[in-house]
């Protein structure tokens, strides 16, 4: 079922409690938001029931947020075991063995792997306390993307403020960069780092953004949708 009135460049992360609670702000949100984003808070709430549901009865696209990352053999098992259910988007951590392994778990299915670099939710001295080896974010950031894209993803997710780098990558062409931590100007950030505007992650080069907490936290979610579409339908 298509959504004609859907900017499907917007995805609204349904980081909601259960399936119920997402079943609900799918219907406040209503024909305004065409693509939902579920990750692992929801996985033990009904989060694969919730996916089936949106897709098979309400026509959304649907993105699972799982950041798989394991060995090859076990990345392969569990994608392939994912890519059983009607899905979209599927995230895996973007080291390449991985990225190679969960390629392979969706063969002949229609599931985009994309791969995470470096969390948004983390700055230098994150990566610093996480052993994780000298340089800029986003330097180290535009490296996984490009070794990611090397093994085969189909997208990348980035903070909006690397959107731009990546997109210079001539690895980049015709891949797809996802950007959570993006905030409307004024949001509160809550526990995000790297943020930046919807208007700024898209005309920085990203295809889809996610957006959570200032659409799902907000009294009127439909009202704040609307605020981050009418600023998209600007860029
Ligand atoms: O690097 C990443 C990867 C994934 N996420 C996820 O996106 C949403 C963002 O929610 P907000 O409420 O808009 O902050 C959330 O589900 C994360 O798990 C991310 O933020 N950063």
């Amino acid at each position: 079922m298509p959504h004609p009135k859907a900017d499907d460049r917007l995805i609204v992360a349904l980081d909601v409690p259960n399936a119920l609670a997402g079943l609900d702000l799918a219907s406040r949100l209503g024909d305004r938001v065409g693509f939902y984003k579920i990750g692992l808070g929801l996985l033990t709430g009904g989060g694969l029931a919730l996916a089936n549901e949106l897709k098979q009865d309400l026509g959304k696209r649907i993105f699972l947020d799982m950041k798989l990352f394991d060995i090859g053999a076990t990345v392969e098992a569990a994608v392939r075991g994912i890519a059983q259910y009607d899905l979209d988007f599927l995230t895996v951590h973007g080291d390449p063995h991985v990225v190679r392994a969960a390629k392979e778990g969706a063969a002949g299915k229609d599931l985009k792997i994309l791969a995470v670099t470096i969390l948004t939710s983390l700055d230098r001295a994150d990566l610093d306390a996480a052993l994780i080896r000298p340089g800029d974010i986003p330097e180290i950031v535009a490296e996984r993307a490009a070794r990611a894209f090397a093994a085969g993803a189909d997208g990348v997710i980035a903070s909006p403020q690397e959107a731009a780098m990546i997109r210079a990558l001539p690895e980049a062409a015709g891949r797809l960069i996802v950007t959570p931590g993006v905030r409307p100007a004024g949001a509160a950030l809550g526990d995000q780092k790297r943020v930046a505007t919807p208007a700024r992650a898209i005309t920085d080069g990203a295809d889809h953004i996610v957006v959570g907490r200032p659409i799902w936290q907000a009294e009127d979610p439909a009202a704040a949708a609307e605020a981050v579409l009418a600023e998209l339908a600007g860029v």
